[in-house]
């Protein structure tokens, strides 16, 4: 299977704790196209991991809409959902022990994942041929336990893999690794992207990670607060025209500050009213 497109459209999701809610998402409009490898940077608690469970469908959104493909993920029946999760996206939680059967050894543990699709009738790979996709083909039979933390990371990237998704989605797959593991981790997920065309998208605190993505979307407070291409740093225009400030244009223009936008020749001025 190739990559997989994303589109959100004012997606919102609001959890309803015993004494309040919490608004973690307040309107995302996002497009990943087919075969991009994206990061998701953000401060704790901006919406990060909310935003990568409504995208695999683990949660239904407030309100909005989520597309994969040609899938509304965010009207589909629980059958479905299932399905798309079995064959068509592949989701890395945060911690790799949570992607892993910790008795068995990594060769099991892709054949594990592997059954869902199998089942769905999809012609899969032999497991050594992922493990070694993600370069860990001498440990196949090895007992988890011998694994280095960062051979058990590339071992839930071969589980994410399994069923060979359009969509990759990792919940921060290189936090904790020292920087030989963690690049590893990294040119395992930009091998998948870039050989068979998979949409990766991934949640990263690490500015060096962020650094090597060709593109980088920051959340902030629940909406997109700024992307980055190539290093560069752009702020967004959302689909109803609101543009948030990037954080160093926040000091000088406080809430409430007016401002009058100016179109100068083929590019716009933002000029605050000073009282
Ligand atoms: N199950 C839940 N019930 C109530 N509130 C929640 C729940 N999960 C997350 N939240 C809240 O929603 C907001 C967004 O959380 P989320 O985990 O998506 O952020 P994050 O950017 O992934 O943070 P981190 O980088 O720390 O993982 C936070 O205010 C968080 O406290």
């Amino acid at each position: 299977m190739s990559g997989l497109e994303i589109r959100t459209r004012g997606l919102v999701h609001i959890y309803h704790a015993e004494d309040h809610d919490v608004a973690a998402l307040s309107g995302v409009d996002l497009d990943v196209a087919a075969g991009e490898m994206v990061g998701l940077l953000g401060p704790s608690g901006s919406g990060k991991s909310t935003l990568m469970s409504l995208l695999a469908g683990v949660l239904r959104p407030s309100a909005g809409k989520v597309f994969v493909g040609d899938t509304e993920v965010s009207a589909a029946a629980p059958r479905r959902l299932d399905r798309l999760r079995a064959t068509e996206i592949g989701l890395m939680l945060q911690g790799a022990d949570r992607n892993l059967l910790t008795h068995a050894t990594p060769g099991d543990n892709v054949r594990f994942a592997q059954q869902p699709a199998r089942r769905a009738g999809r012609m899969l790979a032999d497991p050594a041929e992922v493990l070694a996709e993600v370069g860990l083909a001498a440990a196949a039979d090895r007992p988890l336990s011998e694994l280095t933390p960062g051979g058990l990371q590339l071992a839930a990237v071969a589980v994410a893999i399994s069923s060979r998704p359009g969509l990759l989605l990792c919940d921060e797959p290189t936090s904790q690794l020292d920087h030989e593991a963690r690049d590893q981790v990294l040119a395992a997920l930009a091998h998948v992207n870039r050989t068979h065309g998979t949409t990766v998208v991934l949640v990263t605190h690490d500015p060096d990670v962020a650094r090597v993505l060709p593109r980088t979307v920051t959340i902030r407070d629940g909406r997109i607060g700024g992307e980055g291409r190539s290093g560069e740093e752009y702020a967004v225009v959302t689909a109803d025209g609101f543009l948030p400030l990037p954080g160093h244009a926040r000091e000088g223009l406080p809430p409430g500050t007016l401002v009058r936008v100016h179109q100068v020749g083929d590019h716009y001025e933002i000029r605050p009213e000073r009282p």
